[in-house]
């Protein structure tokens, strides 16, 4: 099936002596067209969830199905085409390339992929103007707002149409307006595109948008109520 399974997932670090339980038998199914929001305290796993769904880390037990490819199976090369292709990632901090322009932050990940198509150009233009960049397509990343700079991230964790979208506090440096612009935006890029969209928030009022919320503590996933 397309979208994301975690089946008994466990994710042990080793520090120093000790072994820090980070994920704890954590199952859950995000299917095509869903949009999930997971919440908990600082240091419940949240971040190592997320990257374990993006194939940054490995399980120490358990297994990681996105797509319908077990990600246990896969070689560096193909888990780096996965990342490249069928996952978006939006990150606390935007991590802009310093010396590329706004435009070109999402060109160049078409170029990574091999293929810079016309059309891609007037994409990542419809793209930045639906997240209010119109006028900033010629900036450098040291030349904009830390919301701007968000912004433009995001706008290129969309550029490649990847199938699933993982973002972690995609809200953290933005005002409340574009704090709700920016996750209904990707509630309805989920729906109309049929993605799997996974986000980590601290933001309680993100959660009315989404269609599941989980809450993290200690490692151990649990469906959590929300009533909006
Ligand atoms: N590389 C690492 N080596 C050792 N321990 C780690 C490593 N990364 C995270 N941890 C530990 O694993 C646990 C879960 O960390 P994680 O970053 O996933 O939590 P989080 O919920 O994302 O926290 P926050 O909300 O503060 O970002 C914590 O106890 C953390 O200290």
């Amino acid at each position: 099936m397309s979208g994301i399974q975690f089946k008994n997932v466990t994710k042990l670090y080793q520090q120093g002596e000790n072994q820090v339980l980070a994920l704890d038998d954590v199952s859950l199914t995000v299917e095509q067209g869903e949009f999930i929001a997971v919440i908990g305290p600082s240091g419940s796993g949240k971040s190592t969830f997320l990257a374990t769904a993006g194939a940054l880390l490995q399980p120490s037990k358990g297994e990681v199905i996105v797509n319908s490819k077990n990600l246990n199976e896969l070689r560096s090369k193909d888990l780096v085409r996965l990342r490249l292709e069928e996952i978006g990632f939006i990150l606390q901090t935007s991590n802009l390339v310093p010396y590329l322009n706004v435009l070109e932050q999402l060109l160049v990940v078409k170029r990574m992929a091999g293929k810079l198509l016309k059309q891609d150009e007037e994409y990542a233009k419809e793209l930045l103007q639906s997240l209010g960049l119109a006028a900033k397509l010629e900036k450098l990343p040291e030349q904009l707002s830390g919301g701007e700079r968000q912004r433009t991230a995001i706008a290129r964790a969309f550029i490649n149409n990847p199938s699933i979208i993982l973002a972690d506090e995609p809200t953290a440096s933005l005002d409340s307006k574009r704090a709700h612009e920016v996750v209904q935006l990707i509630a309805k890029e989920t729906k109309t595109r049929n993605k799997a969209a996974i986000m980590v928030t601290h933001d309680e009022r993100m959660l009315e948008y989404c269609d599941k919320v989980y809450r993290m503590e200690d490692g151990r996933l649990k469906h959590y109520d929300f009533q909006s």
